[in-house]
């Protein structure tokens, strides 16, 4: 059989934003050497131009994906998001051209909740307005606006992975756990669910941001919301920039409303470390401003490597798309001494029958088949004898409403 399928050493695979060594080692280890590891991300312009040609890309936060990058992304297998978050990448564009992203949606987890947790102790004992004194050499030992976080009211607003886990950290501090989600939750601990967030927004001590960017959380926070914490509530936002309106954050802290406040994401955030963070909320002794670093600890990122290269090699390898977030999840098994396909198409009917007439017709034996859909997309997978692969590939590509169609080994 001539050879169809790219040997391992030829996809080519861009890295951006300083993913952890364990990404590539995970990749080399499997046989995929072909890799260019860059530490910042890129503006649109240059990714476009850096993306032609590329099979696999893996990036953190700050890359921005968008339909245009994709429309550019002429060899563009799969994206890893080496991070939870998937809002940076245009997800349909990326599935109408039959890519498929993979996230890391637990490796992080615990290093938000620990940041928050220890930035829950801090505010509450006013310990960053007491340190930013000392250091222009004021002594402030004094006990007012100090307490314990024992007894005290934690309102998170989204109980998903990283709500949860904060939530039995926080109970382990005698704190009272209460949460608003727009799903209905299992609790953990003694957690409690309240029917809205302005219920929420009036009895917490404390309250922490852990949604998702999207539609519906966009400028969730803003003027009304403040207007309703208690006076000197602490606020603590570690999701998205964009879930809450900055200006009228530091109009709540320039007026007293809020006793301080712990800010990790910005709606708009330097490129890299060369470019100046600017925002409203610079100056505020009493505001613990971290450079979006909720997950950036070298155990999240040394697990979140191996787990989305690992993902991407296993795409690669074998087809599997388990956990893809843009995509029918198949999980398959190992195909043996066989040729294996993949067929991505637009999700209409009988494109199954037409390839297994068009096979039938051409005497190409289905080892093993295999189907998953979603409501835009088919992915389907089919094992053959090696001698029938390229023909077999030369015939899932006139299939009509064929997007990829591709020969693993
Ligand atoms: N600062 C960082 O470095 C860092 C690290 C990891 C994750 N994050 C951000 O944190 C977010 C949450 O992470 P996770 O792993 O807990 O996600 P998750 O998907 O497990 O949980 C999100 C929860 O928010 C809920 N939700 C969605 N919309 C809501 C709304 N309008 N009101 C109330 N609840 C709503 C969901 O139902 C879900 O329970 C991520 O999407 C990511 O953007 C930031
Ligand atoms: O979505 C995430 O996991 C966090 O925001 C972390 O993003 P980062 O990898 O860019 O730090």
């Amino acid at each position: 059989m001539s050879k169809v399928s790219l040997a391992k050493d030829k996809i080519k695979i861009l890295f951006l934003e300083g993913l952890h060594q364990s990404s590539v080692d995970t990749l080399v280890a499997q046989g995929y050497t072909n890799i260019e590891f860059l530490t910042t991300s890129l503006p649109e312009e240059e990714l476009i131009e850096k993306i032609k040609g590329v099979h696999f890309i893996g990036i953190r936060s700050r890359s921005q994906l968008t339909e245009k990058v994709f429309a550019n992304a002429n060899k563009l297998i799969a994206v890893g998001c080496f991070c939870i978050g998937t809002n940076q990448v245009d997800l349909d564009a990326a599935k109408e051209k039959g890519i498929v992203v993979f996230n890391a949606p637990y490796s992080n987890t615990r290093s938000v909740a620990e940041l928050v947790l220890g930035e829950i102790l801090l505010l509450i004992r006013g310990v960053p307005e007491k340190s930013a004194k000392a250091h222009k050499g004021i002594w402030n030992k004094s006990a007012t606006g100090s307490f314990e976080a024992r007894g005290k009211t934690l309102g998170i607003i989204g109980y998903g992975h990283i709500g949860t886990q904060l939530g039995i950290l926080a109970e382990t501090l005698g704190m009272t756990v209460n949460f608003y989600d727009i799903e209905t939750k299992l609790t953990l601990g003694n957690a409690s669910q309240v029917a809205t967030m302005d219920e929420l927004l009036a009895t917490s001590d404390v309250i922490t941001l852990h949604v998702p960017e999207n539609a519906g959380t966009q400028d969730m926070i803003g003027a009304n919301q403040f207007a309703q914490m208690k006076q000197g509530a602490i606020f603590i936002n570690a999701s998205r920039g964009t879930v809450v309106d900055i200006d009228a954050l530091a109009k709540a802290l320039e007026s007293k409303k809020l006793a301080g406040a712990a800010i990790d994401v910005f709606p708009v955030e330097p490129k890299s470390n060369n470019e100046e963070f600017v925002s409203p909320l610079r100056g505020f002794d009493n505001v613990i401003l971290t450079p979006h670093v909720g997950g950036s600890t070298q155990e999240a990122q040394k697990n979140i490597g191996i787990e989305v290269s690992g993902k991407l090699a296993k795409y690669s390898d074998n087809g599997s798309t388990l956990s893809a977030v843009n995509f029918p999840e198949a999980s398959l098994p190992e195909f043996g001494g066989r040729s294996r396909l993949l067929h991505i198409h637009a999700n209409q009917p009988g494109v199954l029958t037409k390839i297994n007439e068009s096979f039938a017709k051409h005497n190409i034996n289905i080892a093993a088949q295999y189907l998953q859909t979603d409501d835009k997309l088919g992915y389907v997978v089919i094992d053959v004898e090696t001698d029938d692969s390229k023909l077999a590939l030369k015939e899932l590509k006139l299939i009509p409403g064929t997007i990829k169609a591709r020969l693993l080994h």
